[in-house]
């Protein structure tokens, strides 16, 4: 049976993973795994449904009957929960706090693992998230993990809301995304941190395609895939 190639990316909230991630997926044709979305999903579908935010059971049962669909769409992917497009509704700051906040729960990680396990394919998957590289794949042949200061991050989230019309206070972002990786990096089950095989890559003072290039060095490297 041929060998699934994965490639994990992990790192903190605007570090550039999803950027990253994206563009490798072009170059080498593989697969994309955005598992923030999933945990996103679980929580919006449960600040929906009205479920109890700190009741670890009940969180879980509700992320084991989720109908996630990802459904690719001109270059997007679409992310549809029990049959609504909810691809904008998972990205609101609320959304965001929420999964942060019920991804410390043991149960409802346990719950998420085997559909995010499931992505790996005989294409090759790229993997997104927090734990890709610890938890979800530890056999991942190539493992990036991706930093940035907070400062640097909060300054991109700044401008991508920007971008959009959106006039955001930097002081909050900054605080958010403080709060975010406290928590992403300090919960006892599978926290925020570098598998040990990771490259370290820190994006502070480097470009987009500074990253991509260094990304599909290291690539090239690890593997026998010429890009
Ligand atoms: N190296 C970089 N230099 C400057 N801006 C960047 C860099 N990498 C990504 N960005 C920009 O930063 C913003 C956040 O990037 P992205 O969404 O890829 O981060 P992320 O790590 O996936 O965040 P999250 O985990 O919250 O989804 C985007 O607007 C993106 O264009
Ligand atoms: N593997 C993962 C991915 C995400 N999370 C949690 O979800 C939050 C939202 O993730 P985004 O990447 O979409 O910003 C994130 O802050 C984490 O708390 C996770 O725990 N594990």
């Amino acid at each position: 049976m041929k060998e699934q190639m994965i490639i994990t990316v992990d790192g903190p909230s605007g570090a550039g993973k999803g950027t990253l991630c994206y563009a490798l997926a072009q170059a080498l044709g593989f697969d994309l795994l955005d598992s923030g979305a999933i945990y996103r999903v679980t929580a919006l579908a449960a600040l929906q449904s009205g479920t109890d935010t700190e009741n670890e059971e009940a969180l879980a049962a509700l992320a084991r009957s989720l109908d996630i669909r990802f459904v690719p769409q001109k270059g997007e992917v679409e992310i549809w929960l029990n049959g609504a497009n909810v691809s904008a509704a998972i990205r609101t700051q609320t959304t965001a706090d929420c999964a942060s906040k019920i991804a410390v729960y043991p149960a409802l990680r346990a719950a998420l693992l085997q559909r995010q396990r499931d992505f790996a394919c005989a294409k090759g998957l790229i993997a997104d998230g927090r734990d890709m590289g610890t938890v979800v794949f530890p056999q991942a042949q190539v493992k990036l993990f991706l930093d940035a200061t907070a400062e640097e991050r909060a300054k991109r989230r700044y401008k991508q809301l920007q971008n959009k019309g959106i006039n955001g206070n930097f002081a909050q972002i900054l605080a958010e995304i403080k709060d975010r990786d406290y928590r992403d990096r300090n919960r006892a089950v599978a926290p925020l941190k570098p598998a040990e095989d990771a490259l370290l890559l820190d994006s502070t003072s480097l470009s987009i395609d500074e990253v991509i290039a260094r990304a599909l060095a290291y690539i090239r490297e690890k593997t026998n895939i010429q890009v």
